[in-house]
């Protein structure tokens, strides 16, 4: 309660509606909630109280807080999401997991994601990628468009070995914009309303689960991918039973679609805002493709990428990270404390809602010097521990960070070898949604090299 919080400094705004008008509008604005942060800890310090989306909230950020909060020792906070998250991905989800049940989901999914366990899905994503980017000679192209289809399907191939393209793909692809965009909706569930479509697209996409599961347990198909390795190594098929390290199917389809959620909208985004800041950073962008068009140079006339070429792409990982530190596609990282807790002086209560600020963590001059600049070197020197925080850190570092690596990286080695593109209009306007993505969805005409 805003009483409570007394002691915090900040404001909580107007009555009802508190500080989200400003919070959302600076969201969506080029700088996005890094305005917002910055007037706030220039008056009331690095740890602040405020009232938006509907909650009480303490803002912290720098390193220590970063470090207090991700590693989230003896379980002293927990995932914070929203009601509509909650409900659409499950009780059982990954991300509404603590403490031991947590660390098991995550020792289940790490193998499948682990850079060996990739490897297998590796000729289909360089397959695709090379025919998504057959598509876009001297078209007009929607990047984010084509981003979010790319990786739509990597990721419905690695998990259920769905096809490229035709009716699944088509099922699979409308059942999940729908339950997308529920997320950002309104917490009531009447027909009719966002959050109920996404609830309905989430039953339909279960179904589609129940029946693959189905054909997998009687045998009818045989597919390496990632279902099958839960189902053979760690599923169950009824909710009794004497195994309860093994998963049910309700588990397996809370933590299937709780990785798709995860990874999709964030690889979109990451391989949209890549390719924007390497158009407006033209140094960045020579050096990139004089990466690429070595690899290509060094390799047997009319072969195609390799595993091996893939692994070794020093300037594209450091791209690939100064992207999520100049984008930061998820601004903050959402907590409630599970114990109380001391912060920069301050006392946090068990049950607040605490949010790590990471937009000012990324552009931090102490750490990052002239920190707007796209300056893909910085990463050439050892970062500082929880500085740079674009797959997060700790217990809940992202998991899928070798499949989105994998996926930007195949991406890019086509897109560097073979086009030069311009942009058709210069808007930095951001989408008012959770995961940050350019509005106008980054419109390219593209020119083969
Ligand atoms: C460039 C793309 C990606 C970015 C920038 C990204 C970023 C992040 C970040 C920052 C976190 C930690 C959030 C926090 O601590 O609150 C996270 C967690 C997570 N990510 Fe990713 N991610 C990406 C791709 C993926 C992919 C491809 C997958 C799935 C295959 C995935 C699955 C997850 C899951 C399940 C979690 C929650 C982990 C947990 O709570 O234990 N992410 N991601």
């Amino acid at each position: 309660s805003p009483k409570a919080m007394e002691r915090i400094p900040g404001s909580l705004g107007w009555p009802i509606v508190g500080e989200s008008f400003s919070f959302i509008s600076e969201f969506s604005s080029p700088a996005g909630i890094f305005s917002f942060m910055y007037k706030r800890q220039q008056k009331y310090g690095k740890v602040f109280k405020s009232y938006v989306l509907g909650r009480y909230t303490i803002f912290m950020t720098g390193r220590e807080a970063s470090k207090i909060l991700l590693t989230g020792k003896d379980g002293l906070v927990s995932l914070n999401l929203f009601y509509t998250g909650k409900q659409v991905l499950g009780p059982t989800s990954l991300l509404q997991q603590t403490g031991e049940a947590h660390k098991r989901l995550r020792r289940l999914i790490a193998d499948p994601l682990s850079v060996d366990g990739l490897k297998k899905y590796f000729p289909f994503i360089n397959n695709l990628a090379i025919e998504v980017l057959d598509q876009w000679s001297g078209r007009k192209v929607l990047v984010l468009e084509e981003a979010s289809t790319f990786t739509l399907k990597v990721i419905g191939n690695m998990i259920m070995s769905l096809e490229p393209a035709g009716e699944e793909q088509e099922k699979f692809r409308a059942n999940f914009k729908i339950i997308s965009s529920c997320f950002a909706s309104l917490p009531f569930k009447i027909p009719g309303t966002a959050f109920y479509r996404g609830i309905k697209a989430r039953d339909r996409m279960y179904a589609m689960l129940d029946s693959t599961i189905a054909h997998r347990r009687k045998g009818e198909t045989f597919k390496q991918d990632f279902l099958e390795s839960l189902l053979k190594k760690h599923s169950k098929e009824t909710s009794e039973g004497e195994d309860d390290d093994k998963l049910t199917d309700a588990q397996l389809k809370d933590n299937i679609l709780s990785l798709l959620v995860a990874g999709h909208d964030t690889t979109t985004a990451a391989l949209t805002w890549l390719i924007k800041f390497l158009e407006e950073n033209p140094v960045a962008l020579e050096h990139l493709r004089e990466e690429h068009l070595t690899i290509q140079r060094n390799r047997e006339k009319g072969s195609s990428l390799t595993w091996s070429e893939v692994n070794n792409m020093p300037y594209t990982n450091k791209v690939i990270n100064e992207t999520l530190r100049r984008a930061t596609i998820l601004p903050w990282f959402s907590r409630k404390a599970a114990q109380d807790f001391d912060i920069d002086g301050y006392k946090i209560q068990n049950g607040w809602s605490v949010n790590l600020d990471v937009v000012s963590i990324h552009h931090d001059p102490e750490f990052f010097p002239n920190p707007q600049k796209f300056d893909p070197s910085r990463f050439s020197d050892p970062i500082k521990p929880f500085s740079f925080l674009g797959f997060g850190s700790g217990p809940r570092m992202c998991p899928g960070i070798n499949l989105a690596k994998l996926e930007v990286s195949v991406f890019i080695h086509h897109l560097m070898c073979r086009y030069k593109w311009k942009p058709l209009e210069k808007d930095d306007s951001v989408q008012p949604t959770l995961v940050r993505m350019p509005k106008n969805k980054y419109p390219i005409t593209v020119e083969r090299l």
